[in-house]
């Protein structure tokens, strides 16, 4: 089983090729268009869904079979036929070009795997089995997804907002560091949950870090 190493993609504007237009396209369709990825599709059949999103023009379709040359341009390809030959042919093209490739039939064949996910705004959680158990993929990460609610949105939120303001009145590195290791441990996750939060205004959260200045 490969070693695999976990990345996050910035796909805004990157083409991503879908050979295959079935209900695994539509499941990757559906993490890839909110990403802001240029989708096409190259398939002979649509899904309901995907069809809807082709005639919204949120995604181009090619609707025909998949040919050699249909990966040109493309910084990542699904190869997500019912056709193991096909899926294999796709992945062969993609390697040859050097451009990412998922297989959807047998993951160890193309360069990357899925993993299941969930997000909380920035907050994103990732889980794999390296393709030895798809569905245990699925069920960890929901397990997971059960223990961290909307709250943690705004928490992160928060930490980001905090962390700038920190870096643009905070000068002295160590002093830094230390008020960053500050911040990650006060407990505001309750006080969001029950929606007492309050340190708001950046006038408020400098003078926490006052506070914390002087201990
Ligand atoms: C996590 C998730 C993400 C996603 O796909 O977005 C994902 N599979 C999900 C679900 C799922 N997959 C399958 C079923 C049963 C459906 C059924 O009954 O047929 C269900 C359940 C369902 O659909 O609910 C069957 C299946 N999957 C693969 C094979 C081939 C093989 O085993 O080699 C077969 C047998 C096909 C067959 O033999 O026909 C392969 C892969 N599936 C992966 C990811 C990659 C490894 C991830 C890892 O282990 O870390 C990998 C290697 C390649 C890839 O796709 O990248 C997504 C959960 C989404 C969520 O979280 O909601
Ligand atoms: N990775 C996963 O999570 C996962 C889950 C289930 C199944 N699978 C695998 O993925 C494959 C696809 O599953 P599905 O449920 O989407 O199947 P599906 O039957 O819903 O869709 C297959 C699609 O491939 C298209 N197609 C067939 N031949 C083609 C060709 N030559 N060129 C272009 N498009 C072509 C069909 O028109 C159809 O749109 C399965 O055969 C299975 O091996 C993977």
């Amino acid at each position: 089983m490969a070693h695999y190493v976990p990345i996050m993609l910035d796909l805004q504007g990157r083409k991503c090729v879908l050979v295959g237009g079935g209900f695994v396209a539509e499941r990757k369709v559906a993490i890839l268009q909110p990403a802001g990825a240029e989708i096409l599709i190259v398939s002979p059949r649509l899904t309901p869904k995907l069809h809807q999103a082709w005639k919204q023009g949120q995604i181009a379709w090619n609707e025909r079979c998949y040919e050699q040359g249909d990966l040109h341009g493309a910084f990542m390809v699904l190869a997500v036929t019912d056709q193991p030959f096909v899926n294999d042919q796709i992945v062969a093209e993609a390697h040859k070009l050097g451009i990412l490739v998922n297989h959807a039939g047998e993951g160890a064949r193309g360069s990357f795997i899925t993993p299941s996910s969930f997000r909380r705004g920035e907050l994103i959680v990732a889980v794999s089995t390296s393709g030895a158990a798809p569905e245990a993929a699925k069920r960890v990460s929901t397990e997971i997804e059960e223990q961290f609610g909307d709250e943690y949105e705004e928490y992160i939120r928060f930490l980001s907002w905090a962390r700038l303001v920190i870096k643009k009145r905070v000068q002295d590195v160590s002093r830094r560091k230390l008020l960053f290791k500050k911040l990650a441990t006060i407990d505001v996750l309750k006080e969001i949950r029950t929606g007492e939060f309050s340190l708001s205004s950046e006038d408020e959260l400098l003078s926490w870090i006052n506070v914390q200045q002087e201990e």
